[in-house]
């Protein structure tokens, strides 16, 4: 037999266990989403030339120093660029160049002045408001530097950080691998959406949860289906599949009916059984091993037992391997909104919905008191209580402990 370990052991056995997936070069094309794996040194100027922010006129603003109402200041016209060329020519004192937005601002202009501030006559423009130096005027490289660090290893990447990536002319980035993780089902009574609905066989729901769930943290799911409860059957799926993937969830067969046979299948297989039992309540049947350096997690297959447990167990361990903060599990503090009478005498997760409401958080527990998880409770649940081992119940408004 084996011991039941702490939740808290469980994870960091995991996390302890895991590969971390190697580095990979991709497109910027394909990298939203991504977490990057060096840090992005701007190999260029942004802009790369000193460029006007208007359409209008580039040229000397020390040539506008006697400038009055009456006397606006007459300057010639040279030459006339558009975004994307350059000018041959130099400003000097009297002259000006007419340019668009975008366009490099010629030698010699210290400033540029809006069309709609000039008068126009032929090669001649007239002004009469004052324009100091440097103004309307971009500075190249006033976005990023040539040499800059503009994105540190780490980052994950949006649209924001792809955007400034293309921006520098950087085609392709490194980046870390997304795990891949295959989902088995185990179960004779287990039968397919779309077949035949005959006594005794419930529909696989698990496969379908736990592959969109991995979906919404970001992360690839292989589903391989499911298995009847045959030692022989599930060893040769777990030995065709192990080494195409990254780690393995299974679900169904922990616990201790005669057909629950996952132990026997990782002791069969000569995998490393890191823990099988965690002291919560639902999903305290949880067996993981390890097998050709990968993970095989075995959920039980209650669907909702198999689901806190993939929350609390491998969501941890999911967010350390694919190095993305924002899907670690998170705790807050909240006030629950019902009683909750059930003793408790280890620790339990109850599913629940948190608002936020005048900067608190509050929870409203879904599962009832005698509920015993179902998956319709899944619904508008977006978060789990955690209630503490040895509970005598919670009062309404008593403060809980929010996992999320
Ligand atoms: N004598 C004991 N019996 C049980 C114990 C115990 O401690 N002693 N624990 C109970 C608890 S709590 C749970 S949870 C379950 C865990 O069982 P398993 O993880 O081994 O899962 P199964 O027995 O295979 O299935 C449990 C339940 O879920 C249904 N199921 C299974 N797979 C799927 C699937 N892919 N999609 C939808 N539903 C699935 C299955 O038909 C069963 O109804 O053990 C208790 N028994
Ligand atoms: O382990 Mo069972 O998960 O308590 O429902």
């Amino acid at each position: 037999m084996y011991k039941k370990i702490s939740l808290e052991e469980a994870q960091n056995l995991l996390i302890k266990n895991v590969k971390k997936t190697d580095e990979m070069c991709i497109n910027i094309l394909k990298a939203h989403g991504e977490v990057l794996a060096e840090t992005i040194v701007s190999p260029i100027n942004q802009p790369p030339f000193d460029r006007s922010p208007l359409d209008g006129y580039a040229l000397i603003a020390e040539d506008l120093e006697n400038l009055s109402l009456n006397n606006p200041m007459k300057f010639k016209v040279i030459d006339e660029i558009y975004a994307g060329e350059v000018s041959s020519k130099k400003i000097e004192k009297g002259e000006a160049i007419r340019l668009m937005t975008g366009a490099p601002i010629p030698e010699g202009a210290n400033c540029v002045i809006k069309h709609e501030d000039v008068i126009e006559k032929e090669d001649t423009i007239f002004i009469s408001k004052q324009i100091l130096p440097w103004q309307n005027y971009c500075f190249k490289g006033e976005d990023v530097k040539k040499g800059d660090r503009v994105l540190e290893k780490g980052r994950f990447l949006t649209s924001n950080e792809i955007g400034l990536i293309a921006s520098l002319g950087i085609e392709k980035v490194k980046i870390y691998r997304k795990p891949t993780i295959s989902i088995l089902s185990t179960g004779d009574e287990l039968i397919d959406i779309g077949e035949e609905h005959l006594p005794g066989k419930i529909y696989n729901s698990n496969i379908y949860s736990l592959a969109f769930r991995i979906k919404e943290l970001n992360l690839n799911y292989k589903i391989l289906g499911q298995v009847q409860d045959n030692v022989k059957l599930i060893k040769e799926k777990i030995k065709k599949y192990i080494e195409k993937t990254d780690m393995l969830i299974t679900t169904g067969g922990v616990s201790a009916g005669k057909k629950d046979l996952m132990i026997d299948v990782l002791k069969d297989l000569g995998a490393e059984i890191l823990f099988w039992g965690v002291e919560m309540k639902p999903g305290s049947s949880v067996l993981c091993g390890k097998y050709k350096g990968r993970l095989i997690l075995c959920l039980s297959g209650n669907p909702a037992a198999g689901l806190i447990g993939f929350e609390v167990i491998a969501r941890p361990m999911l967010a350390y391997a694919s190095r993305q903060e924002a899907i670690k599990l998170k705790y807050c503090k909240g006030k629950i909104t019902e009683n909750y009478n059930k003793k408790s005498n280890v620790r339990r997760f109850l599913r629940g919905r948190m608002y936020l409401e005048e900067g608190k958080y509050y929870v409203f527990p879904i599962s009832g008191n005698n509920s015993s998880g179902l998956l319709s409770e899944n619904i508008n649940c977006n978060c789990l209580i955690d209630i503490p081992k040895g509970s005598i119940g919670i009062k309404k408004y008593q403060e809980v402990d929010i996992a999320y």
